[in-house]
């Protein structure tokens, strides 16, 4: 029997009996549940976070958002969303100089590892042109001249328009600010070349090696409007030592910044990602 696989993620205010509710409401319909996973901020209080992934007859799909909304959703106050897992997110890459978190995400996306769909690169530099067309994707330069970031920023948010459902800057060295996130209105995520909060802005490596740091590392984040202090995704760190240059940290530090980045944007794309205040969920 063919069936489809949906995710249901819930935020509400924490009571007893949400689970045993959301559980009985999938069971009645056929629905069997392959994963759920839940929070709670404040057990007896608090806030309530729950992801379940399950499958279901697709003849028993009709009417099941309504359905919850009136049976579940706002009896209980959530906020809720149900999405297809059949329906991958179109992810639109801006990028400038750097090509590894670029070409990392291309080529997982190339070998169907990344369950998504890159529909376009922006970039404020021509360099990495050859790089995207090669693989089929489609190529656009819009530079940032100097005086003119508000022209380039309204280009690209024309440019983006429709065309994604997240934006992923892979090593985009502009600030954004925050008029254009507000137009794009879809989440963006980045890779900060450091492990944040230590040495947000620019030229992290440089700073870490003058301060004779024994680790260094990338973090992605959803992106705010003020600089790298969005909610943090997902982290980690290489060891190093004195012995390294700023160049080696550079090339050591790319590998942690894109198999970050690579997981931040995977995570995105199955829906496993819940903010609330500051922080990330990861379902
Ligand atoms: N609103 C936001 N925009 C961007 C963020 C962010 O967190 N919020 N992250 C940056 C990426 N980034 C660090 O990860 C970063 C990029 C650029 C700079 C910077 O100082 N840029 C200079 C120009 C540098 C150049 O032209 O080479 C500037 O914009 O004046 C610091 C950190 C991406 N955008």
């Amino acid at each position: 029997m063919s069936v489809d696989t949906l995710r249901l993620v819930v935020s509400s205010p924490d009571r007893p009996g949400i689970i045993a509710a959301v559980a009985r409401f999938l069971h009645e319909r056929g629905a069997s549940i392959v994963e759920l996973d839940q929070y709670t901020s404040e057990p007896g209080g608090g806030q309530f976070y729950l992801r379940t992934e399950f499958t279901i007859a697709p003849a028993r799909r009709a009417g099941l958002a309504g359905e919850f909304a009136t049976a579940i959703g706002e009896p209980f106050g959530m906020h809720w969303r149900f999405t297809d897992a059949r329906q991958v997110k179109r992810i639109a890459i801006l990028a400038s100089r750097a090509d590894h978190c670029l070409v990392d995400l291309l080529w997982r996306w190339r070998r169907g590892e990344l369950a998504a769909d890159i529909t376009l690169v922006a970039s404020n530099h021509p360099v990495l042109r050859d790089t995207v067309t090669g693989f089929g994707v489609p190529f656009h330069e819009v530079p940032v001249r100097h005086g003119a970031r508000d022209a380039a920023e309204g280009t690209l948010a024309d440019l983006l328009a429709g065309q994604c459902d997240l934006i992923v800057l892979a090593r985009y060295m502009q600030i954004l600010s925050g008029g254009f996130l507000e137009k794009v209105g879809v989440p963006v995520i980045n890779i900060h070349h450091s492990f944040l909060p230590a040495f947000p802005g620019a030229g992290p490596y440089e700073r870490a090696r003058q301060r004779g740091v024994k680790l260094i590392g990338a973090t992605a984040h959803y992106v705010t409007a003020a600089l790298d202090e969005g909610p943090i995704i997902e982290q980690d760190v290489i060891r190093t030592s004195h012995r390294d240059t700023t160049a080696t940290l550079v090339r050591l530090g790319a590998d942690v910044e894109r198999t970050v980045l690579a997981r931040a944007v995977a995570w995105h794309c199955a829906d496993r990602l819940l903010q609330y205040d500051n922080r990330v969920l990861v379902f």
